[in-house]
């Protein structure tokens, strides 16, 4: 046999062997298909059988395969899609003050919309405008309240330091604000108030207005007189002594809080029968927040003290949350509105605790009411 007969044959058999290799391989795989389908078709028949001992999941169980199966010649049946047909004449749905409703709102808006314009037209005067600025008053940088002195790490700053060179104003207070303030009476009912030994300064506005604040920024004692974010904290009468010289009263505040409808106009009862009948009492500070304004509970207690004739004094507080202009357009526009009353005291004084900007201009008048002590 030639050497090329031989290398044919042995390609041959090579040959032969692979396809015989490639064909077991191919049945193996064929075999292997099939017993794996009857696995599944087993494992399937077995799965739905013990689903539907389960009630629970049968139903979605059985949704699965009903699903996984292929058709069986049957064409599934096309869900109907809902539609909803509007007919733009038909009004049986509509609701009826749909109208009325949305002309309510378009009216507020109005109406809010002119308040605001209307204190936004105000031109506040060159007078009103430097005292804002020279007393700091109205937002400021924390650099601006630092370069004027002011301490920004405390919370309450001691004082307004452009005023602090007055010779008077530092002995009228030293004689009153410097004593330490103590808390010696909570009443409920006028029936317990204390007897009135000394003149007393109240603190009224509504609630949030920053009453608490006022005093302890007044007095220098940041904590003594309980605040919070939570408008209705104060929920009594609260006297507190300035040694022997001074009664400063905090009163619970009148309007929004977080209180039962009759306990809030308990309160209100009771801040009124002490404005209106409290011997020794010589000035309410009627506090209004700068940002809101004054708001008609302001005006029923300011109608109040008329009557009673007891002189009140407007403070704006929080002045420091809006800009000097509109601090000066705010004092203007309450001057106005009061114009025609006989028991305020002018000017408005203007204040914030938070930045102590006016706190020494308010304590200097206080301090005046003082029965020991004569400007
Ligand atoms: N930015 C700023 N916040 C202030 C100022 N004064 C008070 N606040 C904040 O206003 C909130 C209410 O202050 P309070 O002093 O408790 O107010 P109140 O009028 O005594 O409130 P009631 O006791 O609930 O009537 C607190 O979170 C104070 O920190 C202020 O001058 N500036
Ligand atoms: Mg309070």
């Amino acid at each position: 046999m030639s050497r090329s007969k031989v290398k044919q044959k042995d390609g041959l058999s090579t040959e032969r062997q692979k396809y015989n290799g490639k064909h077991k391989t191919l049945e193996k795989q064929t075999k292997f298909k099939q017993r794996s389908d009857r696995i599944t078709q087993h494992s399937t028949i077995h799965d739905r059988e013990k689903a539907l001992e389960k009630p629970g999941k049968r139903e979605a169980i059985s949704r699965k395969y009903i699903k996984s199966e292929p058709a069986t010649g049957d064409v599934p049946a096309k869900r109907k899609k809902n539609i909803i047909r509007i007919d733009p004449h038909d009004t049986s749905n509509k609701r009826m003050d749909d109208s009325l409703l949305s002309k309510d709102v378009s009216v507020d808006k109005e109406v809010k919309l002119s308040r605001n314009a209307l204190f936004r037209a105000i031109k506040p005067t060159p007078a009103i405008l430097s005292f804002v600025e020279d007393n700091l008053l109205g937002r400021r940088r924390v650099i601006e309240l630092k370069n004027a002195g002011y301490n920004t790490k405390l919370s309450a700053p001691l004082d307004n330091i452009p005023f602090s060179n007055s010779s008077e104003r530092e002995r009228i207070e030293e004689n009153v604000f410097r004593n330490k303030l103590e808390f010696f009476a909570a009443a409920k009912v006028s029936s317990s108030f204390p007897t009135p030994t000394l003149p007393e300064i109240a603190f009224a506005g509504r609630s949030n207005v920053g009453k608490s604040s006022l005093l302890n920024a007044l007095t220098r004692q940041w904590g003594v007189v309980r605040t919070s974010d939570k408008p209705g904290l104060t929920q009594t009468i609260n006297f507190f002594r300035l040694a022997s010289k001074l009664c400063l009263v905090d009163l619970p505040g009148y309007g929004f809080a977080f209180a039962k409808d009759e306990v809030k106009d308990a309160w209100e009862e009771l801040v009124k029968e002490y404005v209106s009948t409290r011997e020794g009492l010589t000035r309410v500070c009627l506090l209004v927040d700068t940002k809101w304004g004054m708001k008609p509970r302001d005006h029923e207690l300011i109608d109040l003290m008329e009557r009673s004739k007891m002189p009140y004094q407007i403070v704006l507080t929080k002045t420091d949350v809006v800009f000097p202009v509109d601090v000066a357009r705010r004092a203007m526009q309450i001057e106005e509105n009061l114009k025609p009353k006989s028991s305020v005291v002018n000017p408005v004084m203007m204040v914030s605790s938070k930045s102590g900007a006016g706190i020494r201009s308010l304590r200097t008048a206080l301090a005046k009411l003082s029965r020991f002590v004569k400007p």
